[in-house]
Protein backbone atom coordinates (compact mmCIF):
# COMPACT_ATOMS: atom_id res chain seq x y z
CA UNK A 1 0.00 0.00 0.00
CA UNK A 2 2.82 2.31 0.73
CA UNK A 3 4.73 1.89 -2.48
CA UNK A 4 1.36 2.59 -4.07
CA UNK A 5 0.85 6.22 -2.27
CA UNK A 6 4.52 6.26 -2.74
CA UNK A 7 4.13 6.72 -6.03
CA UNK A 8 1.41 8.80 -6.23
CA UNK A 9 3.42 11.69 -3.85
CA UNK A 10 6.27 11.38 -6.43
CA UNK A 11 4.12 11.99 -9.45
CA UNK A 12 2.53 15.13 -7.37
CA UNK A 13 5.83 16.71 -6.76
CA UNK A 14 7.44 16.07 -9.89
CA UNK A 15 4.37 18.08 -11.36
CA UNK A 16 2.63 20.53 -9.08
CA UNK A 17 5.42 21.55 -6.89
CA UNK A 18 6.27 24.45 -8.30
CA UNK A 19 2.62 25.41 -9.47
CA UNK A 20 1.55 28.70 -8.14
CA UNK A 21 -1.16 28.98 -5.56
CA UNK A 22 -3.64 31.04 -6.52
CA UNK A 23 -6.15 31.62 -4.02
CA UNK A 24 -3.81 30.51 -0.99
CA UNK A 25 -3.87 32.17 2.23
CA UNK A 26 -0.84 33.36 0.81
CA UNK A 27 0.85 36.64 1.84
CA UNK A 28 1.73 39.59 -1.32
CA UNK A 29 3.86 38.55 -3.10
CA UNK A 30 4.56 34.85 -2.35
CA UNK A 31 4.50 32.92 -5.06
CA UNK A 32 3.52 28.97 -4.02
CA UNK A 33 3.16 27.32 -0.36
CA UNK A 34 3.51 24.10 0.21
CA UNK A 35 0.99 22.53 2.70
CA UNK A 36 1.54 19.48 4.45
CA UNK A 37 -1.30 18.04 6.89
CA UNK A 38 -0.10 15.53 9.38
CA UNK A 39 -2.93 13.08 10.87
CA UNK A 40 -2.55 9.99 13.24
CA UNK A 41 -4.57 9.04 16.83
CA UNK A 42 -3.89 10.84 19.85
CA UNK A 43 -0.22 9.73 21.26
CA UNK A 44 0.76 8.61 17.46
CA UNK A 45 3.93 10.91 17.69
CA UNK A 46 2.74 13.59 14.69
CA UNK A 47 4.19 16.36 17.51
CA UNK A 48 7.81 14.58 17.91
CA UNK A 49 7.76 13.79 13.88
CA UNK A 50 7.36 17.52 12.89
CA UNK A 51 9.89 18.34 15.27
CA UNK A 52 12.46 16.15 12.89
CA UNK A 53 10.86 17.47 9.97
CA UNK A 54 11.21 20.98 10.89
CA UNK A 55 14.83 20.63 12.12
CA UNK A 56 15.77 18.56 8.63
CA UNK A 57 13.73 20.42 6.31
CA UNK A 58 13.33 23.71 7.42
CA UNK A 59 9.14 23.35 7.26
CA UNK A 60 7.21 25.86 10.42
CA UNK A 61 5.75 23.38 12.33
CA UNK A 62 1.73 24.15 13.29
CA UNK A 63 -0.07 22.32 15.74
CA UNK A 64 -3.67 23.01 15.82
CA UNK A 65 -3.56 21.66 19.16
CA UNK A 66 -0.96 24.06 20.79
CA UNK A 67 -2.80 26.75 18.84
CA UNK A 68 -6.19 25.99 20.74
CA UNK A 69 -3.86 25.53 23.99
CA UNK A 70 -2.93 29.28 23.38
CA UNK A 71 -5.87 30.60 23.18
CA UNK A 72 -6.89 28.87 26.86
CA UNK A 73 -3.82 30.31 28.36
CA UNK A 74 -4.24 33.79 26.78
CA UNK A 75 -7.71 34.39 28.42
CA UNK A 76 -9.72 34.52 24.85
CA UNK A 77 -13.39 34.71 24.90
CA UNK A 78 -13.05 31.24 23.63
CA UNK A 79 -10.89 29.82 26.25
CA UNK A 80 -13.42 28.19 28.58
CA UNK A 81 -15.24 26.32 25.59
CA UNK A 82 -11.84 24.88 24.19
CA UNK A 83 -11.03 23.91 27.89
CA UNK A 84 -14.10 22.08 27.85
CA UNK A 85 -14.22 20.40 24.66
CA UNK A 86 -10.84 19.42 24.82
CA UNK A 87 -11.16 18.08 28.46
CA UNK A 88 -13.91 15.42 27.00
CA UNK A 89 -11.86 14.54 24.05
CA UNK A 90 -14.21 15.96 21.43
CA UNK A 91 -13.36 18.58 18.63
CA UNK A 92 -13.46 22.14 18.68
CA UNK A 93 -15.91 23.94 16.19
CA UNK A 94 -13.70 24.64 12.73
CA UNK A 95 -14.36 28.09 13.15
CA UNK A 96 -11.98 28.69 15.40
CA UNK A 97 -9.19 26.00 14.95
CA UNK A 98 -9.32 27.22 11.32
CA UNK A 99 -9.10 31.09 12.23
CA UNK A 100 -6.37 30.48 14.43
CA UNK A 101 -4.73 28.47 11.57
CA UNK A 102 -4.91 30.91 9.21
CA UNK A 103 -3.35 33.63 11.11
CA UNK A 104 -0.22 31.67 11.69
CA UNK A 105 0.45 31.08 8.34
CA UNK A 106 0.07 34.36 7.30
CA UNK A 107 1.87 36.09 10.00
CA UNK A 108 5.06 33.57 9.16
CA UNK A 109 7.51 33.97 6.54
CA UNK A 110 7.93 30.48 5.67
CA UNK A 111 6.55 29.05 2.72
CA UNK A 112 6.35 25.80 3.55
CA UNK A 113 4.11 24.51 6.73
CA UNK A 114 3.10 21.10 8.20
CA UNK A 115 -0.03 21.39 10.05
CA UNK A 116 -0.32 18.79 12.64
CA UNK A 117 -3.74 17.18 14.47
CA UNK A 118 -5.77 19.13 11.53
CA UNK A 119 -8.48 18.68 10.11
CA UNK A 120 -9.59 15.88 12.67
CA UNK A 121 -13.35 16.03 10.82
CA UNK A 122 -14.63 16.44 7.69
CA UNK A 123 -16.16 19.60 9.03
CA UNK A 124 -12.62 20.45 9.96
CA UNK A 125 -11.34 19.92 6.44
CA UNK A 126 -14.37 21.76 4.42
CA UNK A 127 -14.01 24.58 6.44
CA UNK A 128 -10.42 24.74 5.61
CA UNK A 129 -11.50 24.68 1.81
CA UNK A 130 -13.97 27.30 2.24
CA UNK A 131 -11.66 29.44 3.42
CA UNK A 132 -8.27 28.55 2.53
CA UNK A 133 -9.91 27.88 -1.16
CA UNK A 134 -7.02 24.96 -1.72
CA UNK A 135 -6.29 21.26 -0.85
CA UNK A 136 -3.01 20.12 0.94
CA UNK A 137 -0.15 19.25 -0.68
CA UNK A 138 0.38 15.88 0.33
CA UNK A 139 -0.64 14.56 3.80
CA UNK A 140 0.76 11.96 5.92
CA UNK A 141 -0.85 9.72 8.56
CA UNK A 142 1.12 8.42 11.27
CA UNK A 143 -0.51 4.69 11.72
CA UNK A 144 -0.44 3.72 15.30
CA UNK A 145 -2.14 0.44 17.47
CA UNK A 146 -4.72 2.14 19.49
CA UNK A 147 -2.32 0.59 22.79
CA UNK A 148 0.83 1.79 21.85
CA UNK A 149 -0.97 5.36 21.70
CA UNK A 150 -2.38 4.97 24.70
CA UNK A 151 0.73 3.88 26.73
CA UNK A 152 2.67 7.18 24.98
CA UNK A 153 -0.27 9.34 25.79
CA UNK A 154 -0.75 8.26 29.65
CA UNK A 155 3.78 8.46 29.51
CA UNK A 156 3.57 12.12 28.27
CA UNK A 157 3.83 13.70 31.18
CA UNK A 158 3.35 17.30 29.82
CA UNK A 159 0.69 18.58 32.47
CA UNK A 160 -2.03 18.02 29.93
CA UNK A 161 -5.54 18.15 30.95
CA UNK A 162 -6.36 15.54 28.08
CA UNK A 163 -3.76 13.01 28.97
CA UNK A 164 -5.82 10.78 31.05
CA UNK A 165 -7.69 6.86 30.41
CA UNK A 166 -10.95 8.41 30.43
CA UNK A 167 -10.37 11.54 27.45
CA UNK A 168 -7.46 9.27 25.62
CA UNK A 169 -10.57 6.14 25.43
CA UNK A 170 -13.26 9.07 24.09
CA UNK A 171 -10.76 10.61 21.77
CA UNK A 172 -9.82 6.90 20.24
CA UNK A 173 -13.40 6.77 19.39
CA UNK A 174 -13.62 10.46 17.84
CA UNK A 175 -10.35 9.82 16.07
CA UNK A 176 -12.05 6.64 14.59
CA UNK A 177 -15.60 8.38 13.92
CA UNK A 178 -14.72 11.53 12.51
CA UNK A 179 -10.95 11.46 11.92
CA UNK A 180 -10.65 8.15 9.38
CA UNK A 181 -13.03 9.46 7.16
CA UNK A 182 -10.82 12.00 6.11
CA UNK A 183 -7.88 10.19 6.15
CA UNK A 184 -9.99 8.04 3.74
CA UNK A 185 -10.78 11.30 1.70
CA UNK A 186 -7.12 11.93 1.30
CA UNK A 187 -5.99 8.43 0.44
CA UNK A 188 -8.54 7.91 -2.23
CA UNK A 189 -7.24 11.28 -3.66
CA UNK A 190 -4.32 9.97 -3.98
CA UNK A 191 -2.68 12.36 -1.78
CA UNK A 192 -2.12 9.70 1.96
CA UNK A 193 1.18 8.95 2.89
CA UNK A 194 0.81 6.26 5.58
CA UNK A 195 3.70 6.07 7.82
CA UNK A 196 4.12 3.26 10.18
CA UNK A 197 4.34 4.80 13.55
CA UNK A 198 5.82 1.77 15.61
CA UNK A 199 9.54 1.89 16.62
CA UNK A 200 11.79 4.46 18.04
CA UNK A 201 11.86 7.93 17.18
CA UNK A 202 14.79 7.55 14.91
CA UNK A 203 13.23 4.31 13.24
CA UNK A 204 10.33 6.39 12.48
CA UNK A 205 12.12 9.45 11.02
CA UNK A 206 13.86 7.10 8.93
CA UNK A 207 10.61 5.87 7.09
CA UNK A 208 9.68 9.90 6.64
CA UNK A 209 12.73 10.78 5.57
CA UNK A 210 12.69 10.06 2.22
CA UNK A 211 9.47 11.83 1.87
CA UNK A 212 10.84 14.90 2.25
CA UNK A 213 14.02 14.05 0.91
CA UNK A 214 12.28 13.68 -2.38
CA UNK A 215 10.32 16.98 -2.10
CA UNK A 216 14.27 18.89 -1.64
CA UNK A 217 15.75 17.61 -4.75
CA UNK A 218 12.70 18.72 -6.62
CA UNK A 219 13.71 22.56 -5.45
N1 LIG B 1 8.39 6.27 18.61
C1 LIG B 1 8.07 6.55 19.87
N2 LIG B 1 8.20 5.61 20.83
C2 LIG B 1 7.87 5.89 22.11
N3 LIG B 1 7.40 7.07 22.54
C3 LIG B 1 7.24 8.04 21.61
C4 LIG B 1 7.57 7.83 20.23
N4 LIG B 1 7.31 8.97 19.57
C5 LIG B 1 6.84 9.84 20.47
N5 LIG B 1 6.82 9.30 21.70
C6 LIG B 1 6.35 9.91 22.95
O1 LIG B 1 4.93 9.67 22.98
C7 LIG B 1 4.23 10.82 23.45
C8 LIG B 1 3.26 11.28 22.36
O2 LIG B 1 4.01 11.78 21.27
P1 LIG B 1 3.53 13.09 20.49
O3 LIG B 1 4.59 13.44 19.52
O4 LIG B 1 3.12 14.12 21.48
O5 LIG B 1 2.27 12.47 19.72
P2 LIG B 1 0.98 13.19 19.10
O6 LIG B 1 1.36 14.59 18.77
O7 LIG B 1 0.64 12.37 17.91
O8 LIG B 1 -0.07 13.08 20.16
C9 LIG B 1 5.30 11.84 23.81
O9 LIG B 1 5.58 11.74 25.19
C10 LIG B 1 6.51 11.42 22.98
O10 LIG B 1 7.73 11.77 23.61
N1 LIG C 1 -8.22 20.18 14.62
C1 LIG C 1 -8.26 20.09 15.96
C2 LIG C 1 -7.09 19.75 16.69
C3 LIG C 1 -7.17 19.65 18.05
N2 LIG C 1 -8.35 19.87 18.67
C4 LIG C 1 -8.48 19.71 20.14
C5 LIG C 1 -9.15 18.38 20.44
C6 LIG C 1 -7.97 17.47 20.65
O1 LIG C 1 -8.34 16.33 21.38
C7 LIG C 1 -7.05 18.42 21.40
C8 LIG C 1 -5.58 18.06 21.41
O2 LIG C 1 -5.10 18.01 20.08
P1 LIG C 1 -3.57 17.70 19.80
O3 LIG C 1 -3.36 17.63 18.33
O4 LIG C 1 -2.71 18.63 20.57
O5 LIG C 1 -3.46 16.23 20.43
P2 LIG C 1 -2.42 15.06 20.15
O6 LIG C 1 -1.12 15.70 19.86
O7 LIG C 1 -2.95 14.24 19.01
O8 LIG C 1 -2.45 14.27 21.44
O9 LIG C 1 -7.23 19.68 20.78
C9 LIG C 1 -9.48 20.19 17.96
O10 LIG C 1 -10.55 20.35 18.53
N3 LIG C 1 -9.42 20.30 16.60
MG1 LIG D 1 0.55 16.43 19.23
Amino acid sequence: MRAAYGLKIWQAFSTEIFKPAEGRLSNPGRTHQFITFVLGGPGSGKGTQCTRIVETFGFTHLSAGDLLRKEITSNSENGAMILNTIKEGKIVPSEVTVKLIGKAIKSSENDRFLIDGFPRSEENRVAYERVVGTEPDFVLFFDCPEEEMVKRVLNRNQGRVDDNIFTVKERLKVFTALNLPVIKYYSEKGKLYKIDATGTEDEIFERVRPVFAALRAKN
